[in-house]
């Protein structure tokens, strides 16, 4: 399971979770502007948009899972098991691969409104990175910081989604997701008052039961609820530190235990990392399931203007600050 999120103070947030209970090899990698990209259907394209991001690096082509771009927008594959469906190439149209789909994207479009002009000409096709690493079932979200949408590629087609809430999970298909937010609208970060029966006394006897009935489970659709919860009632100063510690605390809020989701015998879906990045500064913040302290690359601290990519090992090992 993976969880998304969006979050707005003075700059704009993007990250996720990514759950899973194996790593393919992960890396901060900043692919800089003048990185030759070598699309399967489309050609090279010499000269395009920086962008940085969490991706396996498998025979120097970067395979992002999220990453953003210098224009600030952002992007982030989920899986989307049993629902995902890619195209056959057909000549005349832009045939992209799935793996291709971010570099595709982050390369030409600097905001969401762009992105739906691209998505309009975009055939998503099955085409695989290798035979090692096959087409990957995933859907995604796209955001900057006017709007984020879902795109979703199923049997019928590719469908484009407004994401109002600018969080994303994995199965059910969004529109799902959205409908089943209906059956929290009764829930407040605020006390419950009595709207039950005005014949019986109630107690209010903890704090917090204003939202009693959030899922707390590590499903698909309860981690939707939870999150959507937990961003659209943030509140938090507007500070890069304050901004940047409260996303990795509304993220947090769906971050997988190790022996809580078991997927095969002994075998445990974790979060295995969580990044924010700042897409106004092209920083990317992350944590791994062994190291809560926060670490963070800076596209900027780069010269942009190179054609090789620059990879940063992530930083794993819990690092602990001793005070005496
Ligand atoms: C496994 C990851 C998704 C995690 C997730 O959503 N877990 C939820 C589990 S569940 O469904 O709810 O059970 C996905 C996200 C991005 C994916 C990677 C990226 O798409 C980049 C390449 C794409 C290649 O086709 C396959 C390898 C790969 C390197 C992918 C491996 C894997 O599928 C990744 C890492």
């Amino acid at each position: 399971m993976c969880t998304a999120a969006t979050y707005k103070t003075q700059d704009f947030y993007f990250g996720r979770t990514l759950d899973y209970e194996f790593s393919y090899g992960d890396e901060i990698t900043i692919t800089p502007r003048n990185y030759p990209f070598y699309f399967r259907h489309m050609g090279e394209v010499i000269s395009h948009y920086a962008i940085i991001g969490m991706a396996h690096v498998a025979g120097d082509y970067p395979l992002y899972y999220d990453a953003v771009n210098e224009k600030g927008l952002a992007m982030a594959g989920l899986n989307f098991v049993g629902n995902a469906v890619y195209q056959e190439a057909e000549e005349g149209r832009e045939n992209v691969a799935q793996f291709e789909f971010i570099p595709w994207i982050l390369s030409k479009c600097a905001s969401v409104k762009e992105t739906r002009e691209v998505l309009n000409k975009i055939n998503l096709v099955g085409t695989p990175f290798s035979e090692q690493l096959p087409s990957a079932q995933l859907h995604w979200i796209i955001a900057d910081e006017n709007e984020a949408i879902t795109v979703e590629c199923m049997k019928d087609g590719m469908h484009i989604y407004d994401n109002p809430v600018g969080v994303l999970t994995n199965n059910p298909p969004f529109e799902q997701q959205m409908f089943q937010l209906n059956n929290y609208v009764g829930l407040s970060p605020k006390q419950p008052e009595n709207r039950f029966s005005d014949k019986l006394n109630f107690n209010a006897y903890s704090r917090g039961m204003g939202a009693l009935g959030l899922p707390g489970d590590l499903s698909s659709a309860s981690r939707f609820a939870k999150v959507a919860f937990t961003k659209m009632n943030s509140f938090s100063g507007t500070s890069e530190k304050e901004s940047v510690s409260q996303f990795f605390h509304i993220l947090g809020s769906v971050d997988q235990q190790r022996g809580c989701c078991e997927v095969a015998d002994g075998k445990f879906e974790i979060t295995l990392y969580t990044s924010c990045c700042n897409t106004n500064k092209g920083i990317y913040y992350y944590t791994t399931y062994e190291n809560h302290q926060i670490s963070a690359v800076d596209m900027f601290g780069e010269n942009l203007n190179e054609k090789e990519l620059i990879k940063y090992p992530l930083i794993k090992g819990e690092q602990i600050y001793w005070q005496n």
